[in-house]
């Protein structure tokens, strides 16, 4: 039986899991597990809301991570408590959200990277979670 075979791959050069090619088409991100569809702000930024987005979050300290699509921020508080007391109120938004930043914690510093695990990159997730760590650290 003659017929066309396509493959389904995702674009080595594209942030992981964003984007798959079918020969020459870009299909939009899939969902990693067939059995749940990722709701629309799990999905991948489109190029035009990146650059805005991107621009906002470098203004208030996130920078891009080198070899993935993500953005981190480092952020010092006066005490370990302090640090701790911020990481708390994440770890409920995170899961008000279930959105769960990357994070690292040494006494009074707190590294925090942000990206979208269901799409392979940056999502408005990621946006909503690093301005609600914006808001939360000025209150501190
Ligand atoms: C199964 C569960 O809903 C998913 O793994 C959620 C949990 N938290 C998450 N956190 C982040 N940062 N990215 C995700 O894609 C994600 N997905």
């Amino acid at each position: 039986m003659s017929g066309l075979i396509f493959t389904l791959r995702t674009s080595s050069s594209w942030p992981r899991g964003c984007l798959c090619r079918l020969g020459g088409l870009l299909l939009p991100p899939l969902p990693r597990n067939n059995s749940t569809v990722m709701s629309s702000d799990a999905h991948w930024l489109s190029p035009a809301d990146r650059e805005q987005v991107l621009m906002e979050l470098r203004s208030m300290g996130w920078v891009q991570v080198e070899d993935r699509d993500a953005v981190f921020k480092e952020l010092h508080f006066k005490t370990f408590n302090q640090a701790f007391g911020f990481m708390s109120r994440v770890a409920l938004q995170a899961e008000k959200m279930n959105h769960h930043p990357e994070w690292f914690n040494v006494y009074n510093k707190v590294q925090i990277t942000l990206t979208t695990h269901d799409c392979g990159g940056l999502s408005k997730r990621d946006v909503k979670m690093a301005k609600f760590i914006d808001k939360i650290s000025l209150s501190m």
